[in-house]
């Protein structure tokens, strides 16, 4: 673990050893080594015996954690929550028993989701013991200010541990690649937080560098499924080289490029996300 995950990992871990309690916020945007601190926390006290629940707000996030399951159905929260709801979990079932001997919630992507959602658990627990948002349909800013978990009562509870190491970039980095590493690391750190250029009316234009931009369906294609033709009957090799593309018109045109010389790719998904 580097030194922020070493520090996270210990204050949880000593909470939990003695017994004090507590509710913390593992803030580190994507690369820090969040899933990576999850998984060393899961396997550090299960392998002692103790239970860990991993739950994640979607089921794709879920799939990231040992036994993970969406919150949803760990919890049995409404899908319809109002500002008195509880999740569904009755005294003396299986599921409260579960619940009231784990040591460790662990909640990924927990930003995700409406703040009912963990006031709910929250009043269900009293009973028996850099990230996405959530999703207000047609909503305005204040609207997800509103929804979101740092604007829950409960806020004023959380400890707030930090990630700050993109280790995703660092760890396979050579010594003299690291300071390039490292300037690409706070330039997409930049364009998170809004400052990578001037954006006071909350709108920017950022020029991406020459040498991150592909410029055409070839180079696209030689670049994510280099040996393509070689790989062709090999599935593995699928699972590891997709392209992800913000358009439906994109994802067309890229297939008939694939189609056209003779290969087919079905490993292709479309992602669509809105740049504000
Ligand atoms: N301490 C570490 N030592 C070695 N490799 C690490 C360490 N921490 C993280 N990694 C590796 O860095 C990569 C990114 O880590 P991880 O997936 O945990 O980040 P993340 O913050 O959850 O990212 P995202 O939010 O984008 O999913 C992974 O390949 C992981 O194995």
């Amino acid at each position: 673990m580097n030194k922020d995950q070493r520090k996270s990992f210990d204050v949880i871990i000593n909470a939990i050893n003695g017994n004090q309690g507590g509710f913390f916020f593992v803030y580190g945007y994507g690369g820090t080594g969040n899933t990576f601190l999850y998984n060393t926390l899961s396997a550090a006290l299960r392998s002692k015996g103790k239970i860990v629940l991993n739950v994640a707000s979607s089921g794709i996030a879920s799939l990231l954690l040992p036994n993970g399951r969406t919150v949803q159905l760990r919890f049995k929260i409404p899908l319809d929550l109002n500002e008195d709801s509880v999740c569904c979990i009755k005294q003396g079932t299986s599921l409260s028993k579960l619940v009231c001997r784990a040591k460790l919630i662990i909640w990924n992507e927990a930003p995700m989701l409406n703040k009912m959602c963990y006031e709910a658990l929250d009043r269900c627990l009293r009973d028996i013991v850099r990230q996405i948002l959530p999703v207000i349909p047609m909503g305005s800013r204040q609207d997800i200010i509103q929804a979101a978990i740092n604007s829950s009562y409960l806020w004023q509870h959380c400890n707030i541990l930090r990630l700050t190491i993109n280790m995703r970039l660092t760890v396979r980095a050579t010594y003299t690649s690291l300071i390039d590493v490292s300037h690409f690391a706070s330039w997409l750190l930049d364009i998170g937080d809004g400052i990578a250029r001037d954006s006071t009316d909350g709108e920017s234009i950022v020029v991406m560098p020459d040498e991150i931009i592909i410029q055409d369906f070839d180079q696209l294609v030689d670049f994510v499924y280099r040996k393509l033709l070689v790989n062709i009957n090999n599935t593995s090799f699928f699972k590891v080289h997709s392209i992800l593309v913000p358009t439906l018109e994109v994802v067309n045109d890229v297939n008939y490029y694939n189609a056209t010389c003779g290969c087919r790719c079905e490993n292709l998904f479309k992602l669509r996300y809105f740049v504000s």
